[in-house]
């Protein structure tokens, strides 16, 4: 077998598409979308994903907002930027690039963001809306990488009704969020969120429909745990050595040949990696849309 390719950059693409209609009629209203980023320190790999928000944000007419502070900013100045994008109109939704440096308390800077501009979906308000009046549609804020998982595998109509899902990896952005998400979305799914120190990780794998490999760490699915045509989606970021280039290099959680025995496989790079950057801007679009009135 050979897996169908769940191809998060032409998803990403058709999404982008009906954004940059929904930003014309919103600036024809005279309201232009903004998306603000805060970065704090010099990591390459956090310029290099706020750089991408922002070249996305051009593709389709939202305004942009970089603030860059250094690694060695306080909590207070952090805190006094947030304050000043939670302000500014100009700002519809902001985010705050993840990890923040060692000694920032990554809760309260989430926590000082004002839930209706979180383009993250990581305020805590937001995420309790997930867990309550679960009979009403969402009207506020989805996590990014969750939302753009659950979408990708609708896009292909693999089955989640009555599926069992294991999420392995326990994360703000990604592990712990999307059960909560995806019981909404689909009730009947059964979701186990495992993780680097779960027993007999390889009996929970081997029972799953769908795996969203989220734990960082390189190669943990192989395709001995893996059931013949689950659909698999490698979330996982993590710098392996690479002995020929002499560099680091970025690898998922899922070895390539998986892709041998899966029915359905998101790559990574090319999968749910693009599906976190339109969704973002989903999300900036959606809270102008609310404040415009016109969801
Ligand atoms: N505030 C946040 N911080 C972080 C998040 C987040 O959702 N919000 N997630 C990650 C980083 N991230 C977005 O910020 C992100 C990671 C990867 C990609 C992506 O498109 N990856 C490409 C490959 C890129 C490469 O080769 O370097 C892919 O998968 O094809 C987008 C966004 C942690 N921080």
């Amino acid at each position: 077998m050979s897996a169908v390719v769940l191809d998060g950059r032409a998803a990403a693409a058709a999404i982008k598409a009906d954004l940059a209609e929904r930003v014309a009629v919103l600036r024809a209203r005279g309201v232009v979308p903004g998306l603000g980023t805060v970065l704090v320190g010099d990591d390459p790999g956090s310029a290099s994903y706020v750089g991408g928000k922002h070249r996305d944000c051009a593709e389709v007419g939202i305004a942009s907002i970089r603030v860059e502070l250094p690694a060695t900013a306080t909590q207070a100045e952090i805190e006094s930027e947030i304050a000043q994008l939670n302000a500014d109109p100009a700002c519809t939704g902001f985010i705050v690039q993840l990890p923040l440096p060692a000694g920032i308390d990554a809760n309260r800077v989430l926590e000082a963001v004002d839930p209706d501009k979180d383009a993250d979906g990581l305020h805590p308000t937001n995420l309790g809306r997930l867990v309550l009046r679960v009979r009403e549609e969402i009207t506020s804020p989805l996590p990014c990488t969750p939302r753009g998982v659950i979408d990708l595998l609708q896009r292909h109509d693999v089955p989640l009704d009555g599926a069992e899902v294991v999420v392995l990896g326990r994360g703000v952005t990604v592990g712990r969020p999307i059960g909560l998400l995806l019981t909404r979305r689909h009730p009947n799914a059964t979701v186990t969120l495992c993780h680097t120190g779960t027993k007999d990780l390889d009996e929970h794998l081997k029972r799953a429909d769908v795996i969203v490999a989220a734990a960082g760490v390189a190669g943990l699915v192989t395709r001995e745990n893996v059931k013949p045509g689950a659909a698999v989606l490698d979330v996982g970021v993590s710098r392996v050595f690479d002995e020929a280039s002499g560099k680091n290099k970025l690898t998922g959680d899922v070895a390539l040949d998986v892709a041998e025995v899966a029915g359905f496989m998101a790559p990574n790079p090319g999968g749910v990696g693009p599906m976190t950057r339109a969704l973002l801007l989903t999300n900036v679009v959606e809270s102008a849309e609310r404040a415009a009135g016109l969801r």
